[in-house]
C-alpha cells in the first residue's frame, strides 16, 4: 500500500463545484488532469489543494463530508464547510484513492477531537500564511479517530464486538456481516515481498511487461494490486475464462475484445469489434490486463493485436500503443482446442515479441509453506517425476482429509463428471431441497452473466450438501474464496438462509452477495445469488487459478499438458491433498513451453527480482532438459 507522502498525493479528475443553499451547483470547473494534495494551513487545519498544473486552489474546512460509495470504481465526493464546495474525483488509481481518503478520514476525526482555534485567536497569532503536506498515518491519530467515533456510536453493542473477536478453532457460529462500523486501522494492506513490489514498478513505468512464475507466487493477486494503482476509466482487466476473470475483478479477454473466437478472417473480426458498444473498449483502453495468458491462443493473440493497431487505434505501435500487462504460466493448462490439434500458445504468435518489452519472474510461492511440498510441486511443473515424488504423492491416497463431516472436492479432468457428481451426491441425500435463485440485474442475458459468474443461477442445497464459497467473505477468519464446508441447517423463515460449517471451524450463515460484472458498451451487470457452489467435484479447468483446502484428485483421465500440475498445485498442503491413482505418465510439461522458458533464461530476458541461487540452480536444471 501507498504510505507516507504518496497517502496525501492523487492524481486524477476532479470537478470542482459551488453549491447553493438548496444544493445546487452555481459554478462548476472540471480539471482532467489535477493533482490533489492534503495538507495543512499555519493553524494546523487540513487543507486540500487542487492543482491544475498552473495554480492551486485551496481548500480550508471545518466540516466535511465523504461520500465513498463508487471508491472501488475510483470516484468520490467530497463534500466542505464553510463554502459549500464540492470536489467530485473520478478515474483515480482506486487503491490510492482508499488510502487517501482513509488518511483524509482519520485526520479529520483526529482534528475534530481538538478544539478547534477561533477565528479571533488566529487573527491575533499574526501567522504567515503556510501549506504543509499532511504527515503520514500515526498509531496516535487512529487512536484519536476511534475514540471520537466511540463517543458519536456510544453506547458500543457488546454483541457485535464479541462476534468480531470469536476465536476461530472454537466453531463459534458468527454472522458474517456485523451492521457496527468497524473500527479505523492503519491502511497498512498486505505487503508486497521485493519482486512483487519490482513488478508494479515496472507497469507504473508504463512498459509492456509478460510477467510468470509457478502455481501460487501471486500472479492474480499482482494483478489486483496493479489494477487497483492505475486509473479505472483506461484500465480494462481481463482473463482468459470467466472463473479466473473473475478472480481479478474483471471480464473475459473475448468480452473485451468483442470478436467471438477470432476465428474470422479479420475484415469481419473488425467489423464485429466496430460495433458499438465493443468499440468503445478499444478505444478508450490504455492499459490492458489480461489473466491466465497460457490459455490464450497464438492467433486470437495476432488478431487482437492487429485490430488495436491498424484499424481502430491507427497507429503503428504494438497493440496500437496500448499498455500490455500480461501474466500466467505457459506450464500450466494449454489454450482449449475442442480437438483441433496442438494448440498454438501465445510466446508463438508473431507478435508477441515485439509487443513485450519486459519478462519478468514471480518466485516465491505463497500457496503452500511446506518446502518439500514446494520443491515436489515444482518438479511435477517441469514434467518430471522422479520415484521419490511417485512415492510421496501415492503415499497421500491413505490421506485422511474429511474432517467435520466435511468431504474432499474431487477434481475431475471431464466436466460431465463433475456435473454428474454433484447432481447425483445431492438426490442421494436425504431431506428437502432449498432452492435459492439468484437476481440478474438482466434476466434476458442470464447466458452472458453465467459466463463470468461463479455461482449460478439456481442454487439447489441440502442439510449436508458439500459447498464451497465463491467470494472473500472474511480473509482473517478464512472464509475465502475455495473455503470448504457442508450445509448444516437452514434457518427459520421465508428465506431459509443456508447456515455452513467450514473447515477452518466457523461455522456462519450464508446471506446473498452481489457480482457486478462489465458487458459490451460499459453496460454493468449484476447476479445477487448465495456465494456457494456444489463441491463434492469441480473440473481442472475451473481450478485453475484457485487455492483449495480439501481435494482429491483423479489423474487417470488426464489429456493435457500441465493438467496434472494445476491440479496437484491447488492443495495448500500435502495435508490437504488425496491423489487416487498416481501415474508418472500423466505428468507432462509441453516441450514446446521448456524451450521458451529456457531461451528466455539464455538471453537474459526473464528478469527476476531476488533468489539469483533459484536462477542459477534452474538454469543448471534446465540445461538438463
Ligand atoms: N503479497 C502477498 N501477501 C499476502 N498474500 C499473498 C501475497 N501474494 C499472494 N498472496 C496469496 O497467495 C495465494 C496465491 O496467490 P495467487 O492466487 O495470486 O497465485 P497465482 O500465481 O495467480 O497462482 P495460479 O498460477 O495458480 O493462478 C493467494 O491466497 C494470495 O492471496
Ligand atoms: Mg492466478
Amino acid at each position: 500500500m501507498f504510505q507516507g507522502e504518496d497517502a496525501a498525493h492523487l492524481l486524477c479528475c476532479v470537478a470542482v463545484e459551488h453549491l447553493d443553499a438548496s444544493g445546487q451547483a452555481t459554478k462548476r470547473q472540471v480539471i482532467r488532469k489535477a493533482a490533489v494534495t492534503l495538507g495543512r494551513n499555519e493553524f494546523q487545519e487540513i487543507v486540500l489543494r487542487v492543482h491544475n498544473g498552473k495554480a492551486p486552489q485551496s481548500f480550508t474546512f471545518r466540516e466535511m463530508q465523504l461520500f465513498t460509495r463508487f471508491a472501488r470504481d475510483g470516484k468520490s465526493t467530497i463534500k466542505l464547510l464553510p463554502g459549500n464546495i464540492q470536489v467530485l474525483i473520478s478515474d483515480c488509481p482506486p487503491d490510492r484513492l482508499h488510502v487517501f481518503l482513509k488518511t483524509l478520514s482519520i485526520k479529520y476525526q483526529a482534528w475534530k477531537a481538538k478544539k478547534p482555534m477561533g477565528d479571533r485567536a488566529k487573527m491575533l497569532a499574526g501567522l504567515p500564511r503556510t501549506f504543509e503536506t499532511i504527515s503520514p498515518l500515526q498509531k496516535k491519530d487512529v487512536q484519536q479517530a476511534n475514540e471520537l467515533r466511540g463517543k458519536v456510536n456510544a453506547p458500543p453493542p457488546a454483541k457485535g464486538l464479541a462476534e468480531r473477536t470469536s476465536n476461530k478453532t472454537t466453531g463459534q457460529r458468527v454472522n458474517v456481516s456485523s451492521s457496527k462500523k468497524p473500527s479505523f486501522s492503519l491502511p497498512l494492506g498486505r505487503k508486497l515481498s521485493k519482486e512483487q513490489a519490482q513488478i508494479l514498478d515496472a507497469v507504473l513505468s508504463g512498459k509492456n511487461i509478460f510477467f510468470t512464475g509457478s502455481a501460487g507466487t501471486g500472479k492474480s493477486y499482482m494483478l489486483k494490486r496493479i489494477v487497483g494503482s492505475l486509473p479505472p476509466k483506461s484500465t480494462y482487466a481481463t482473463a482468459s475464462t470467466g472463473v479466473a476473470a473473475c478472480h481479478i475483478g474483471g471480464t473475459t479477454l473475448h468480452n473485451f475484445a468483442g470478436i467471438g473466437s477470432g476465428s474470422a478472417p479479420l475484415e469481419q473480426c473488425l467489423e464485429l469489434a466496430r460495433r458499438p458498444g465493443v468499440l468503445q473498449h478499444w478505444t478508450s483502453c490504455r492499459h490492458l490486463v489480461i489473466d491466465e495468458i497460457s490459455m490464450v491462443e497464438a492467433q486470437f493473440f495476432d488478431k487482437l493485436e492487429a485490430i488495436a493497431r491498424w484499424s481502430i487505434r491507427r497507429s503503428s505501435e504494438p497493440f496500437g500503443g496500448m499498455q500490455l500487462i500480461v501474466c500466467g504460466d505457459f506450464l500450466q493448462l494449454p489454450p482449449v482446442t475442442r480437438g483441433k490439434g496442438k494448440p498454438s500458445f501465445c510466446f508463438q504468435a508473431r507478435s508477441w515479441r515485439k509487443c513485450i518489452q519486459l519478462n519478468m519472474e514471480l518466485t516465491e510461492v505463497r500457496r503452500q509453506t511446506d518446502k518439500s511440498f514446494i520443491s515436489l510441486l515444482q518438479e511435477i511443473r517441469l514434467g518430471r517425476v522422479t520415484e521419490e515424488v511417485t512415492s510421496e504423492l501415492m503415499k497421500t491416497a491413505y490421506n485422511c482429509i474429511e474432517r467435520d463431516g466435511i468431504l474432499a472436492t474431487r477434481l475431475c479432468t471431464h466436466k460431465d463428471d463433475v456435473e454428474l457428481t454433484n447432481e447425483n451426491k445431492l438426490q442421494q441425500l436425504p431431506g428437502v431441497i432449498h432452492t435459492f435463485e439468484a437476481v440478474d440485474s438482466d434476466p434476458q442475458l442470464v447466458k452472458t452473466i453465467d459466463a463470468q459468474s461463479p455461482v449460478a443461477q439456481v442454487l439447489q442445497l441440502k442439510v449436508g450438501a458439500q459447498v464451497m464459497l465463491t467470494k472473500n467473505l472474511d480473509v482473517q477468519r478464512g472464509l475465502v474464496n475455495g473455503a470448504r464446508g457442508v450445509v448444516v441447517s437452514f434457518e427459520p423463515g421465508n428465506k431459509g438462509l443456508p447456515c455452513v460449517r467450514f473447515l477452518c471451524g466457523v461455522t456462519a450463515v450464508m446471506k446473498p452477495e452481489r457480482w457486478v460484472f462489465k458487458a459490451n458498451g460499459g453496460l454493468y451487470l449484476s447476479r445477487q445469488q448465495l456465494p456457494l457452489k456444489l463441491a463434492w467435484a469441480i473440473s481442472i479447468h475451473k481450478s485453475q487459478g484457485m487455492t483449495l483446502d480439501c481435494v482429491e484428485i483423479s489423474l487417470a483421465r488426464v489429456f493435457e499438458c500441465g493438467q496434472a500440475y494445476v491440479a496437484l498445485s491447488r492443495a495448500m498442503s500435502p495435508e490437504g491433498l488425496r491423489v487416487m491413482d498416481f501415474d508418472p505418465h500423466v505428468v507432462r510439461a509441453d516441450p514446446d513451453v521448456l524451450l521458451f522458458y529456457k531461451r528466455l533464461r539464455k538471453e537474459r530476458l526473464l528478469r527476476q527480482g531476488s533468489m539469483d541461487e533459484f536462477v542459477s540452480r534452474e538454469e543448471q536444471e534446465n540445461e538438463r532438459l
